[in-house]
């Protein structure tokens, strides 16, 4: 397992080693030493969630307010998108910025989005699968939603067409007006 952490360091995109043979491939697709080695952090995840998307629907930005803050390891296991993690710690250097990644099925890669940070993706493939595992459980009340388009943050989400968005991601709020973190 590489990993690399981006322009926001916090942030850190996993390559893990494959090994194919002529039956397929295998891969570690998570372990807690890795992990850990490259993040210094030794966080419990609690959660694994799966979803499917059409191509051109874009999922975000979302987070959970603290005490429910979650850290998300994303990955794709069919199709591609691309990723964002944007920084919406008050006190950080890197507040507002964003940081992004393709991930997909043949690359393997995963994200690291630590708390703390609001997080996104929109489907570049004809479907994608979507798995991520989180460090705190589902809580819709701290659940928040932030423009995915705000000129403010000016995602790049190499995406020219038009996305599909859920009702509720609709109505996210720009940064300037939205519950952040310390
Ligand atoms: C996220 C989530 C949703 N749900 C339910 C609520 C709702 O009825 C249905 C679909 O929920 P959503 O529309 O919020 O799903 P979705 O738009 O896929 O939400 C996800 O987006 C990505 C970008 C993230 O970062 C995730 O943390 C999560 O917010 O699933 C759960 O039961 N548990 C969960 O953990």
């Amino acid at each position: 397992m590489q990993a690399q952490p981006l322009a926001i360091p916090e942030v850190v995109l996993f390559t893990p080693k494959v090994f194919g043979d002529e039956r397929g491939f295998f891969f570690e697709s998570f372990s807690e030493r890795a992990f850990q080695e490259a993040t210094g952090l030794s966080v419990a995840f609690v959660q694994d969630n799966h979803s499917k998307s059409s191509y051109g629907v874009l999922r975000g930005l979302h987070y959970q307010l603290a005490p429910k803050a979650q850290g998300k390891l994303v990955r794709v296991v069919q199709g591609a998108v691309f990723d964002v993690a944007v920084d919406i710690r008050r006190s950080s250097p890197t507040f507002g910025q964003w940081v992004g990644a393709l991930l997909s099925a043949d690359n393997k890669q995963q994200l690291w989005v630590p708390p703390g940070f609001a997080h996104g993706f929109v489907t570049l493939s004809d479907t994608a699968e979507f798995l991520y595992k989180t460090t705190d459980f589902y809580s819709p009340e701290h659940e928040r939603c932030i423009l995915w388009d705000d000129p403010q943050i000016g995602v790049d989400w190499h995406f020219a067409d038009q996305p599909t968005l859920s009702a509720k991601d609709r109505l996210g709020i720009p940064l300037c007006n939205a519950e952040v973190f310390a």
